[in-house]
């Protein structure tokens, strides 16, 4: 199999560092291009042996999927790119947020099967959640081979194309929303008294040792919640100053602005 990333950035190399590491494709069937920095190119090859180029022809010439890994306000660049040298062999792949099927379609003049991912940075320990939605033309059996890829790298979803906005916002965006909560709470906790070095390790770890509880306990967040928080104790007081706080609001505005972005971004 064939696969090339139109774009070698932090999401792309999430993707196929995941693909590698995991050998579920060889480096060598990985095929990289970016806008011009060929230095990051010879890098990865060193240490992925991933093949690079900047000959189109070259790239798309028997590639069974073509990532397209660029920013959104990048696409008609890379269009100038693909668009002359496609062949009817090549499915589209694109993770480029907000922008649908149909724009896809459109621009590269193609009716080639394209699907939509909105993956997140959690590819790099193989632990995205990755939304995809399917052009109507695309084979069950190349749809097998792409689930299989994602499989590699995280856990996928299949949703209505429209529904991948919600994931952009919630997963595809999702790491960040919660390093800046972790960045407010180390922030705070440095205001206590241990050193910030110690802080930063103790945090990291609780964060860590959390996420882990959520995987391997079969209890619910509230009773995960309610085992910490003793009558009178610590925990409650805790709780009851942030209960103050509007954090369900923040959220629910973080994520309708995410979302509404997203829908902006297609445009
Ligand atoms: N970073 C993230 O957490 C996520 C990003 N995405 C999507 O992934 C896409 C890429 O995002 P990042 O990796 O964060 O961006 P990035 O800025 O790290 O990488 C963009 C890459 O595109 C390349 N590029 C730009 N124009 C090009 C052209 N004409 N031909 C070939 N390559 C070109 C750049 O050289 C660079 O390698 C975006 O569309 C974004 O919406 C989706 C989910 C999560
Ligand atoms: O910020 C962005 O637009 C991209 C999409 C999801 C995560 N990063």
């Amino acid at each position: 199999m064939k696969i090339v990333f139109y774009g070698s950035g932090n999401m792309a190399s999430a993707i196929f560092t995941g693909l590698i590491e995991s050998n579920t494709v060889k480096g060598e069937d990985i095929y990289l291009t970016n806008r011009s920095d060929i230095e990051e190119l010879k890098r990865l090859n060193s240490t992925l042996n991933t093949q690079y180029s900047y000959d189109d022809v070259e790239l798309l010439s028997n590639a069974d999927f073509v990532f397209l890994a660029v920013k959104p306000h990048d696409f008609d660049s890379l269009v100038e790119r693909i668009q002359p040298h496609h062949n009817a062999h090549n499915k589209f792949v694109s993770m480029m947020a907000g922008v649908p099927i149909n724009q896809i379609k459109t621009k590269l003049q193609t009716s080639n099967p394209v699907a939509r991912i909105m993956p997140n940075t959690n590819a790099h320990v193989q632990q995205s959640v990755t939304g995809i939605s399917f052009s109507d033309n695309f084979e069950e059996s190349d749809k097998q081979l792409l689930f299989d890829l994602l499989d590699a790298f995280g856990t996928s979803i299949e949703v209505e194309e429209d529904s991948l906005h919600d994931v952009t916002a919630i997963t595809g965006s999702g790491p960040a929303f919660l390093y800046y909560m972790y960045e407010q709470y180390i922030n705070a906790a440095n205001q206590l008294g241990l050193s910030h070095e110690d802080t930063d390790i103790a945090v990291r770890k609780l964060i860590i040792g959390t996420a882990r509880m959520l995987e391997n306990s079969e209890l619910s967040l509230d009773q995960l919640r309610e085992n910490i928080t003793s009558k009178g104790g610590t925990t409650k007081a805790g709780l009851d100053a942030l209960a103050k706080h509007p954090i369900e609001a923040i959220f629910v505005d973080c994520l309708n602005e995410a979302l509404n972005r997203s829908k902006e971004l297609g445009k």
